[in-house]
């Protein structure tokens, strides 16, 4: 998958190519980056991409040009390098004004041969570039932050753990908590006792069968505990449903 982000700071992007599973990733080439600085396409010697809001208000809009043409330079990168299919390829906007991204969202784009992030700064961008060139508009979360690398960051970090060998057969990204839909089970590790607390025995036991059993158990009691919401609408297995029932029914006693 090659992925090309839009952003002021091509710097920060280090973060995910040089640290972690993303960084071992980058290194074995299982994915590509590079980074567009839309400064370079500005229509002035002074390098300025961004001016002040119509309507007034505080702060400044990037304008549309320099991004356009950068959205273009990301397009025209990988087409004449022939990444992947054009039309397996997408443009996606980081804003708090997008779509909610969740797992279903994170697999979507985990197909794509290409992926261009678009990272805001300032107050924004010009509304008549997002209309003409971008696909896809997506928040990580209901807060502000002061820039889409962040976002993209995060947004890069979950597509690239699904991503064929990018988990070794370590920690497969099945098992993340969220490819299932409920929350994780709590984890343990030596030493056994730690300030007095010890680890429950059925992790001692060596049965796998209870030791799965035990981990849903926890996963459903959590996820009932903290996110109830997570539960509606989703289906059940057989288990699941045993499981649930017998922690509601503790729960009311
Ligand atoms: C001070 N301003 C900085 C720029 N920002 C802004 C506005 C529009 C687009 C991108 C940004 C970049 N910020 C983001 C980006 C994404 C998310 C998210 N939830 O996915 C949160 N914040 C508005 C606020």
């Amino acid at each position: 998958m090659f992925i090309q982000a839009i952003t002021l700071f091509p710097e920060m992007f280090a973060s995910i190519t040089e640290y972690g599973v993303t960084g071992r990733a980058f290194k074995q080439n299982l994915w590509q980056f590079a980074a567009i600085n839309p400064r370079q396409f500005a229509d002035n010697k002074l390098g300025y991409i961004d001016d002040r809001p119509f309507g007034g208000g505080p702060g400044m809009i990037m304008m549309a040009s320099p991004i356009q043409t950068a959205i273009d330079a990301a397009k025209q990168h990988y087409k004449q390098h022939s990444i992947g299919q054009p039309e397996n390829s997408r443009v996606v906007y980081l804003s708090p004004q997008g779509a909610p991204l969740n797992h279903a969202k994170v697999q979507a784009l985990s197909r794509l041969d290409n992926l261009v992030l678009l990272c805001g700064r300032y107050e924004g961008i010009d509304e008549r570039v997002l209309q003409t060139s971008v696909d896809e508009e997506i928040s990580i979360g209901d807060f502000v932050v002061s820039g889409g690398e962040l976002p993209a960051m995060m947004l890069m970090d979950a597509v690239l753990r699904l991503l064929p060998n990018v988990l070794g057969d370590s920690a497969s990204a099945e098992q993340d908590s969220f490819a299932n839909g409920l929350l994780d089970c709590p984890h343990y590790t030596r030493p056994t006792e730690f300030q007095g607390m010890s680890v429950p025995e059925v992790l001692k036991s060596g049965n796998h069968a209870l030791i799965a059993e035990w981990r849903l158990e926890q996963s459903l009691r959590r996820t009932l505990q903290r996110r109830p919401e997570l539960l509606d609408g989703r289906c059940l297995l057989p288990q699941e449903a045993r499981l649930l029932d017998k922690i509601r029914l503790e729960q009311e006693q």
